[in-house]
């Protein structure tokens, strides 16, 4: 069983100290995250950006206990991760955490009220049919329960991998370019939706996004390049998000991902 961190970083919804993540091996090595270090306090939207290979999607999965950090350690919702075992840590991920996806990853044979109540399957728990009923309903999906994924637009398909992803209440929402896949309109309902968990629900949602518009409705953005944290903005609007990040790629295509040696040194 997962049992608590006691430090200041319990306070937290989400930190990362030092981590570090080398992928590949040989010649083909790349420090995907270069000693980042991270706090994001509980019941805030967090949006991650940066050019394309900067180190976003190994952030989200290190962070989600997806991946494992090469050095540095990772707290999600006061517990440590590299303390649990494969049992905990997959209970920690079931309780504690949900993830959104660019592609739903929805189970295209099951209707859409199987595939909100499939981890509660799988964890072997019967899910409250009232509270199915309410998140549906709040996500605008009230009659569309019996449907099958291939009957629901992009946008009601995403709704439907939130409610799979929020039914459990997790204290953390990981979501890596929810909005990537689906309309204007239907990207605003998306980004409502997490805006609500964090204001209504007390939720905390950390989102990967290349979307100026989308990071937008989060209370900070964190810029990346090449495996580092670079810049943070509060309270950020689309235009000033997208003058940030227009320097960033411009100066991401003068240099390339970070390149780790043999020795474990980086140039
Ligand atoms: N499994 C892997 N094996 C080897 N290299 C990897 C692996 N996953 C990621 N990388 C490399 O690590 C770096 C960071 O990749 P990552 O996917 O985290 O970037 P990103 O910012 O999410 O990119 P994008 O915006 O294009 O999705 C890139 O150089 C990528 O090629």
């Amino acid at each position: 069983m997962y049992s608590p961190h006691t430090s200041a970083s319990a306070q937290k919804a989400l930190v990362l100290s030092e981590v570090v993540k080398v992928h590949g091996h040989g010649d083909a090595v790349v420090t995907a995250l270069n000693r980042v270090s991270l706090e994001i306090s509980r019941a805030t939207f967090t949006a991650v950006m940066g050019p394309s290979g900067s180190g976003k999607s190994t952030l989200l999965n290190c962070a989600a206990g997806l991946d494992q950090p090469t050095s540095g350690t990772v707290v999600v919702d006061g517990h440590e991760l590299s303390g649990l075992d494969e049992t905990a840590l997959t209970r920690l991920r079931r309780d504690r955490m949900g993830f959104v996806f660019q592609s739903f990853n929805l189970i295209p044979t099951l209707t859409v009220a199987q595939n909100v109540t499939l981890p509660f399957e799988f964890a072997g728990r019967r899910p409250d049919g009232r509270a199915v009923r309410a998140l549906l309903a709040r996500l605008g999906l009230a009659d569309r329960a019996g449907h099958r994924p291939s009957e629901l637009s992009g946008g009601q398909q995403q709704r439907v991998a939130i409610a799979r992803a929020m039914l459990a209440r997790p204290a953390v929402v990981f979501a890596d370019e929810p909005t990537g896949a689906l309309d204007t309109q239907a990207a605003r309902d998306v980004l409502d939706i997490l805006r609500e968990a964090v204001t209504v629900s007390d939720q905390t949602v950390v989102m990967v996004t290349h979307d100026p518009v989308a990071a937008s409705y989060a209370d900070v953005v964190v810029f990346f390049a090449d495996g580092q944290i670079v810049d943070t903005m509060a309270r950020p609007t689309a235009d000033r998000v997208a003058a940030r990040m227009t320097l960033l790629s411009a100066s991401a295509r003068s240099t390339g991902p970070v390149r780790a040696r043999q020795d474990g040194g980086i140039r």
